[in-house]
């Protein structure tokens, strides 16, 4: 007889069944279409089943699954050639991965086996995974609690950069931030701080990661997110939405840095394997050709503005936050039944960021209208009964 194995669900249930999506919608099983700035965690920015990412995946996997990056694969050529292209100009190495969490740990790896110290700085309200190196920069306790997570000074984000040289001891091997905190309530980090980690990283030896993870390939209306920061990393992590969806994660490097991993220093079965590796190409192509951070920039600029005119004044609001199509509505209350009413009463699905903020991460093409029927909802599902 077969046992029955219960599904464990790490995030909680959201009660609907998705069996289809095309771009920014999906649909529920008994037909009804949703517009989703939920996107899988953000994974799908470039649309679900975004037609040149399918063709490429249907068309590698008729060819080649499964490859060990052992051996040279067209696909794994083709990723190398495309991501290059969109690649920040200080990179020089490159590993692929599946996950984000995934690309944290190489990276932190990376950075102890490249500068030979143990220390690492984060800030609060960080969210870089939850395996156990990412974990450990990772600043919310809920997550933390109970499992041994290695030493790490955390410093908040409002930190006067005065203060940084103090505050970043002499064995860090590296500093990891976001540049738009995505599930720590959609805090940007400012550009005095920024240089003031990259000062004391060169200050003490230790590398500087900058974790796109959320915000990169194109979600804030630039490749990168930190392009806007006037700071380069030694590190940079993305994942999410750079094969379209489908599972795959990067980290890229100054020269040196990543090569600490060579020869059995680190491994993944599945990391480029030639499916991920079409998907990666053919995203990377795609985000390049069709313009889609300027197409994000346009789109974001077209909701932050309707959400500033609509929604930033209402009583229960805090304020409007978030770059791009990275965007957030801090609330004073909990989001928890605004976001359950987005789902099931306006038929938009988003995410929450943090304790008080619901976060927006729409696919790149959403339209006018797309942006109109979030802001008329989320007025509704603000002000409910209790009005505003
Ligand atoms: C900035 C950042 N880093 C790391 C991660 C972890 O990625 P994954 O869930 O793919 O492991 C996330 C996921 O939300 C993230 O936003």
């Amino acid at each position: 007889m077969n046992v029955v194995l219960k599904f464990v669900r790490f995030y909680g249930y959201r009660g609907l069944r998705i069996v289809k999506g095309s771009m920014q919608y999906v649909w529920d099983d008994s037909g009804r279409k949703y517009l989703d700035c939920h996107a899988g965690h953000g994974a799908a920015f470039l649309g679900h089943s975004n037609p040149a990412i399918v063709e490429a995946v249907v068309r590698q996997a008729r060819e080649l699954v499964a490859a060990s990056s052992s051996f040279s694969t067209p696909s794994l050529e083709e990723a190398l050639t495309e991501f290059s292209r969109i690649a920040p100009p200080w990179a020089e190495e490159i590993v692929f991965l599946n996950t984000g969490t995934e690309a944290v740990e190489a990276a932190l790896k990376a950075a102890w086996l490249a500068t030979g110290k143990r220390g690492i700085v984060a800030l609060k309200n960080s969210f870089h995974g939850r395996t156990l190196a990412s974990l450990s920069v990772t600043w919310n306790p809920r997550y933390r609690r109970g499992v041994p997570v290695l030493d790490t000074r955390f410093l908040s984000p409002s930190t006067d950069p005065g203060e940084v040289e103090k505050l970043v001891p002499e064995d860090t091997a590296a500093i990891i931030v976001e540049p738009i905190q995505g599930e720590g309530g959609l805090t940007k980090i400012y550009a005095e701080l920024a240089k003031a980690l990259r000062e004391a990283a060169d200050r003490v030896g230790a590398l500087l990661i900058f974790d796109e993870i959320q915000t990169g390939f194109g979600r804030t209306g630039r490749v990168w997110a930190h392009e806007s920061l006037g700071v380069e990393p030694d590190i940079m992590t993305a994942g999410k939405s750079i094969a379209g969806g489908l599972p795959a994660s990067a980290v890229l490097s100054r020269e040196g840095v990543l090569a600490t991993l060579a020869s059995g220093r680190h491994g993944s079965t599945h990391a480029a394997n030639p499916l991920s590796m079409a998907a990666v190409a053919a995203a990377s192509r795609f985000l390049r050709e069709e313009g889609v951070p300027d197409k994000a920039r346009a789109a974001g600029a077209l909701l932050e503005g309707l959400l500033r005119d609509r929604i930033e004044g209402l009583r229960l609001v805090r304020g409007v936050r978030g770059e791009g199509l990275m965007l957030g509505v801090e609330l004073r209350l909990d989001p928890g039944p605004v976001l359950r009413c987005l789902q099931e009463s306006e038929r938009v699905l988003a995410l929450r960021s943090g304790a008080t903020v619901v976060r927006l991460l729409p696919p790149y093409s959403i339209s006018r209208e797309d942006a109109e029927m979030v802001v008329y909802g989320l007025e509704r599902c603000i002000c409910g009964g209790s009005g505003c």
